[in-house]
């Protein structure tokens, strides 16, 4: 899988000015690395840059429990949320337990299916801990000045939902939503005029996303809003909403959207998600997804997803440049974020995964555990087979079924298509060796051409 970031529109620049140095929160350096996509309201950039001079800020961004994860597509939003936090700012992160259940229909072609209230209620705990992690693993590994950071505030919708009244609610909420900007909306207005059409429960989305950020600017004086470029129109309704019943004001940001090489948006609807659980997609994978960046998006990414600012990223690139086939700007990409998502002990497991499945480093395989080591070789058939003295290197292929007959192992192997460890084994008479063919943790892991793996186990 690879993906591109959506390029920063160059007329949203000009309204953000640009700060001093020692700003609070340094717009300008999210500026230079293209993260910010648009504000609104559009001419507020002069408002966001002094009040961010002035004092600490609160901002907050929203994730709706729809699965038992969040995905790369959210990191950018979290990275963002991490960009105020280092600002000295206090940033919340939202779960929508609430919203969770009734669907955003915003980049969404047909209807949600309806969440399940238990699920949703897993997944709320699921998220919430997963952002947690994500938070302290910066705080751990990546923030090296001696201020303390604001710790994250993470809350959860549900909480002011559960016991509203909804006579209540539609009195003194909905009557400040005009249906004409509601139906303007993009959300809406696509769905309106497709096939699919749209529940009045999918159009009532916004009120509520709305509805949160008033509460959090009440309870928390929450004046920002991020989120994915997907989000304009919730936010512009949140803001009108503000408007309307708190004269305060109110400022919404959005980063770039994350899509795959077909133009899809990153994420959960168009099933192309890469997951931040490592149950999902272990450490090794994402690790290896961002070392398989190309160099046409490299930049982008390092802006978007490290913390490195724009001038380092321009470094970085030219020695990059100079040995391409090093890949040495996808492999700090891809060890900023494992080590950010899944701490040092999730870099270090990737790291033994890539020497494992690209080096021919026994040491490595006999330090693992079978169960690191099936996650690694995920779907490969794990045998156990009762070790017998003298067992041979044809033997042992047979009895794990790496091949259908005996003619087949034999050509098979003698043709150099057979590996023991990574080790090309051709003689299928050899004696199987501990320590070589069988490794300390009496594992051996067979392989058949280049990617058909077998875990043995040997029972003694
Ligand atoms: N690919 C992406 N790039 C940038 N931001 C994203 C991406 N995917 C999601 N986001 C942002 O993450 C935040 C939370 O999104 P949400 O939890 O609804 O996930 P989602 O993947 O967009 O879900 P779904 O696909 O079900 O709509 C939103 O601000 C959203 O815009
Ligand atoms: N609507 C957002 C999630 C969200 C939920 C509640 C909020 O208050 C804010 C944002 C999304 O689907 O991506």
């Amino acid at each position: 899988m690879r993906f591109n970031a959506v390029a920063l529109r160059s007329s949203n620049l000009k309204t953000i000015p640009r700060l001093s140095e020692d700003s609070k929160l340094n717009v300008m350096k999210l500026r230079d690395k293209g993260v910010l996509h648009d504000v609104f309201p559009s001419t507020a950039g002069g408002e966001i840059t002094d009040l961010c001079n002035s004092s600490p800020q609160c901002v907050y961004a929203g994730f709706d429990p729809t699965a038992k994860s969040l995905h790369v597509g959210n990191l950018l939003v979290l990275m963002n949320l991490l960009h105020w936090q280092r600002g000295g700012h206090q940033a919340i992160a939202l779960i929508g337990g609430a919203t969770g259940r009734i669907g955003d229909p915003s980049g969404r072609n047909k209807e949600r299916e309806e969440q399940n209230a238990n699920v949703v209620e897993q997944n709320v705990i699921s998220l919430s801990a997963q952002v947690q992690r994500i938070f302290k693993n910066h705080e751990k590994h990546l923030w090296k000045d001696k201020d303390n950071l604001k710790s994250i505030l993470v809350v959860d919708n549900w909480e002011w939902y559960k016991n509203m009244n909804a006579v209540e609610f539609i009195c003194g909420i909905g009557r400040n939503f005009r249906m004409g900007d509601m139906l303007s909306r993009v959300s809406v207005a696509s769905r309106l005029s497709s096939e699919a059409g749209l529940s009045f429960t999918e159009f009532s989305y916004q009120i509520f996303q709305s509805y949160d950020w008033l509460h959090l600017l009440k309870k928390h004086n929450c004046r920002f809003q991020i989120g994915g470029s997907d989000q304009m129109g919730n936010i512009m309704s949140g803001h009108e909403l503000i408007t309307r019943v708190a004269n305060k004001t109110v400022f919404g940001l959005t980063v770039p959207l994350i899509t795959s090489e077909s133009g899809d948006k990153f994420g959960k609807s168009m099933n192309n998600a890469v997951w931040l659980d490592p149950t999902m997609t272990s450490p090794f994978e994402l690790y290896q997804f961002f070392i398989r960046t190309p160099d046409s998006q490299v930049e982008k990414l390092l802006n978007l997803l490290t913390f490195l600012s724009a001038g380092a990223v321009q470094d970085l690139l030219i020695k990059h440049t100079a040995k391409p086939e090093k890949r040495i700007a996808q492999e700090y990409l891809a060890e900023q974020v494992t080590l950010l998502v899944h701490g040092e002990e999730g870099l270090a497991a990737a790291k033994r995964a890539t020497a494992v499945m690209y080096n021919k480093d026994l040491r490595v395989i006999s330090e693992m555990d079978l169960n690191e080591i099936k996650s690694i070789f995920k779907g490969a058939p794990i045998v156990e087979i009762l070790l017998q003295p003298g067992v041979t290197v044809q033997q042992a292929a047979l009895a794990a079924k790496c091949f259908l007959n005996e003619s087949d192992a034999v050509r098979i192997i003698s043709a150099g298509g057979f590996y023991i460890n990574n080790n090309r084994t051709q003689n299928p008479d050899e004696v199987l060796v501990q320590g070589l063919h069988m490794l300390h943790n009496d594992v051996s892991l067979l392989r058949v051409g280049k990617k058909n793996y077998w875990i043995v186990k040997w029972l003694k």
